[in-house]
């Protein structure tokens, strides 16, 4: 059943007016009901909101003379004003000294096109026959006023040709009209008082006593609140912080570095021999730039590579080149931290580790891309073993939330032994997070560390996605805010 009860004063009003009017304008209902168009507007939305108006919005189609149509509507069309003014033929040159040239121009295809005239030999020669063409009746028929079609009594193929000669202008204009439904006229029926309410109260009411006179106007508790979408970490950031707070809370330093590294620290300080794969163009971001080589370490690192230095170590055999060595790159991972950190902080113990952001040429698809973040760790010190990095990364993973966790045997040019760890989880089976192992001899030796060294690096983004169950990691670098506001992994 209709009733006024939840109208303000200004959709009462509105009502009354449109139930007299029952289909206006914006300009005739503002003016009906003794308001402006805006605040009448907002009323008639909000009656078309409860079914008691109707706001209809059309798109009228209206055309206007542009400053070229306007002087042809006064003085003629050019083909019209040269026509009307010769009787037999006419040199072109003759016509050049009456009229403007540009006029001529103009003139001479149309008189053509129109049969008005043929040119022959450069003279006009008039065919005797030019009724009033439709665009003539047209330009005649503005009257210094926007029109549409029908006030113009245009076919669109016409109007399309006088925009292409650029005579007329085309215009969309939107037009609101309101009506009254009959919901709303029962309502009318029904009778509508009009007081005034009050929405606020200010401080005189209370200090007078006014406000005891007074309507308030009633919530609508119908009306769905806007959405307030409260700020928030990253959920991909908020694991990052939680991985970092893991292994601050198992005793290990934060270290921090170079995006831009030389190869000789993301690649030859850990004994990947020269002509490795990895180093590839289609594996590497190559930078242009160099970098000095560490005097303190490259013949070392060079000894070791070409013969195995002073250790029983064949090494790679072959030429090491400095020259391959001092060229820089977006590091390819945040290894290259971790091992420039140990060289300088040879002393045991040394736990450290590094969660940022390393560099590939990956094609982007829905499980890699070209940038993505590492979680680097070493535990240097006296008898470290094998068992101490499982134990160690089992503690991390149990912490993340993942029971079951297992090691696989893997190759790195700079671990022996090597593992891949792999989590287990329902649904997707055993998952591989990176890699493990303990420095070699060869990676240890020439940087001037004595013991054994523990190493990881394994992959944010891949347990961000189990953790966050996402099937493209995508997601987690666009910052697409729809997503980040409403996505219920998004909601902590
Ligand atoms: N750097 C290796 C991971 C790793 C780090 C340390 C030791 C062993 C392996 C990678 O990027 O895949």
């Amino acid at each position: 059943m209709a009733s006024d009860y939840n109208l303000t004063p200004n959709e009462k009003n509105v009502l009354l007016a449109l139930e007299e009017l029952k289909n206006a304008n914006p300009d005739e209902l503002a003016q009906k009901a003794g308001m402006k168009v805006e605040t009448a507007m907002q009323a008639a939305f909000l009656l078309d909101e409860n079914g008691l108006a109707r706001v209809d919005e059309k798109v009228i189609e209206t055309y206007g003379l542009t400053d070229e149509g306007k002087k042809y509507a006064d003085e003629g069309l050019p083909e019209r004003q040269i026509i009307n003014s010769i009787s037999g033929p006419v040199s072109m040159d003759e016509l050049k000294d009456k009229f403007n040239p540009a006029v001529v121009g103009i003139a001479t295809g149309w008189l053509r096109r129109k049969a008005w005239a043929t040119i022959e030999k450069g003279m006009i020669v008039p065919t005797g026959n030019a009724d009033s063409g439709d665009d003539e009746k047209v330009l005649d028929k503005f009257g210094g006023q926007e029109r549409t079609l029908e006030e113009l009594d245009a076919s669109p193929a016409l109007m399309k040709d006088m925009l292409k000669r650029k005579l007329v202008t085309k215009n969309e204009d939107k037009h609101r009209s309101v009506s009254i439904t009959s919901e709303g006229s029962e309502l009318v029926a029904a009778g509508i008082e009009v007081e005034e309410e009050i929405a606020q109260i200010t401080s005189e009411m209370l200090k007078s006593g006014q406000w005891k006179n007074k309507k308030f106007r009633a919530y609508n508790i119908q009306t769905p609140p806007r959405q307030i979408y409260g700020a928030k970490v990253h959920p991909y950031q908020r694991l990052i912080d939680q991985m970092r707070r893991i292994f601050l809370d198992m005793g290990f330093t934060e270290i921090k570095g170079e995006i831009v590294q030389s190869s000789f620290w993301n690649f030859d300080s850990l004994f990947q021999p020269q002509d490795h794969p990895a180093r590839e163009m289609q594996d590497t971001f190559h930078l242009s730039s160099r970098s000095e080589l560490p005097p303190e370490y490259k013949d070392q690192v060079c000894a070791m590579h070409e013969h195995g230095g002073d250790t029983e170590s064949t090494g790679w055999g072959g030429k090491w080149s400095e020259e391959i060595a001092c060229k820089n790159v977006l590091r390819t991972h945040t290894t290259a931290l971790t091992i420039k950190y140990l060289a300088d902080n040879p002393e045991p113990p040394v736990k450290a580790f590094s969660i940022d952001r390393a560099y590939r040429r990956e094609t982007i698809d829905p499980t890699h891309t070209p940038e993505f973040e590492q979680l680097e760790g070493v535990v240097m010190d006296k008898d470290m073993s094998f068992a101490n990095l499982l134990g160690c990364l089992k503690e991390f993973y149990h912490r993340m939330g993942f029971e079951d966790v297992r090691f696989r045997p893997g190759y790195f040019p700079y671990t022996e032994p090597s593992v891949e760890p792999e989590v287990y989880v329902d649904g997707l089976g055993w998952v591989e997070l990176g890699g493990a192992g303990v420095f070699r001899k060869e990676v240890t030796d020439p940087l001037g560390i004595k013991y054994p060294v523990l190493a990881w690096g394994l992959g944010v983004s891949r347990l961000a996605m189990l953790k966050l169950g996402l099937k493209d990691l995508r997601l987690l670098y666009q910052s697409d805010i729809d997503w980040l506001r409403k996505s219920p992994v998004c909601q902590l």
